[in-house]
C-alpha cells in the first residue's frame, strides 16, 4: 500500500478542532487520529490512552531525550507532543492520518515533512472563539486568557498553512476534510 500524506489541523484554543475530529472519525472511522502525550491533567471524562497519554514532566523530558517525539510544544502552561513510531508506522501503512496540533508543533511537522498537508480551522470571528472557549467551561478564567493570547498568534500565522476552513458548520468542515484528506493521497 502506497505512503499516505500526513494531515495536520491546527487552529486556536476553543475553534472547535477537537469537535470536528471527533465527528470526522465518527463518520469516516478509517481516518486514524494520533494520540498525543501531554503534561496536563486530566479533564472530567478524559482517559489515558483515548484523548491523551497523560504523563509527569519526567516522563515527558525522557521521551523528548530519546527522540521519541515526532513533535512537542508548550502550550499555555503545559507540554503536548506527538509519538513518532505510531505516527510512522501509519502513514506506512497508506492509513489516512490526522494530528490535531498546536501552531509550534505545525511549524515543526512542515520542516521535518515537508510534503505533509497543514490545515488552518478558524473562527467566525473574534468574538464566537472567545464564546466558544469560555462556553466549554474547561478552564479558569487564567487559563482562558492564556490561551486566547496563544490565540492571537495562531491567527496571525494563517498564511503558513496550506488552507483555511471557518468552522461556521462542524458537518460542513468535516466533509471539507475529508475531501482534502482523499485528495492529498491522488
Ligand atoms: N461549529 C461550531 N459551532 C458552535 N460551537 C462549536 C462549533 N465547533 C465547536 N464548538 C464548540 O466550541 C467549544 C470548543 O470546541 P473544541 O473543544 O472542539 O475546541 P478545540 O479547538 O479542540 O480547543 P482546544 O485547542 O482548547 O483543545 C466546544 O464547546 C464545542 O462544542
Ligand atoms: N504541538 C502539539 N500541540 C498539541 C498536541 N496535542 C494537542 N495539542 C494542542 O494543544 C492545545 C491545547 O490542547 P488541550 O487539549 O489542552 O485543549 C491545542 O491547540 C491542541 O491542538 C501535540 O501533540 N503537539
Amino acid at each position: 500500500m502506497p505512503q499516505t500524506r500526513l494531515t495536520v489541523l491546527s487552529g486556536p484554543s476553543g475553534v472547535g478542532k477537537s469537535t470536528v475530529v471527533a465527528e470526522l472519525r465518527r463518520a469516516h472511522p478509517e481516518v486514524w487520529l494520533s494520540v498525543s502525550v501531554t503534561t496536563r491533567k486530566p479533564r472530567p471524562g478524559e482517559t489515558h490512552g483515548v484523548e491523551y497519554f497523560f504523563a509527569d514532566d519526567a516522563e515527558f523530558d525522557r521521551l523528548i531525550e530519546s527522540g521519541e517525539l515526532l513533535e512537542w510544544a508548550e502550550f499555555a502552561g503545559n507540554r503536548y507532543g506527538t509519538p513518532r513510531a505510531a505516527v510512522l508506522d501509519r502513514l506506512a501503512a497508506g492509513t489516512p492520518t490526522l494530528l490535531e496540533i498546536d501552531l509550534q508543533g505545525a511549524r515543526q511537522v512542515r520542516a521535518s515533512m515537508a510534503e505533509a498537508l497543514l490545515v488552518f480551522l478558524a473562527p467566525p470571528s473574534w468574538e464566537e472563539l472567545e464564546r466558544r472557549l469560555r462556553g466549554r467551561g474547561t478552564e479558569p478564567p487564567d487559563v482562558i486568557a492564556r490561551r486566547l493570547e496563544a490565540g492571537l498568534i495562531e491567527m496571525a500565522a494563517e498564511k503558513e498553512f496550506d488552507l483555511t476552513l471557518v468552522n461556521t458548520s462542524v458537518q460542513d468542515v468535516c466533509q471539507a476534510l475529508i475531501a482534502l484528506m482523499a485528495e492529498a493521497d491522488n
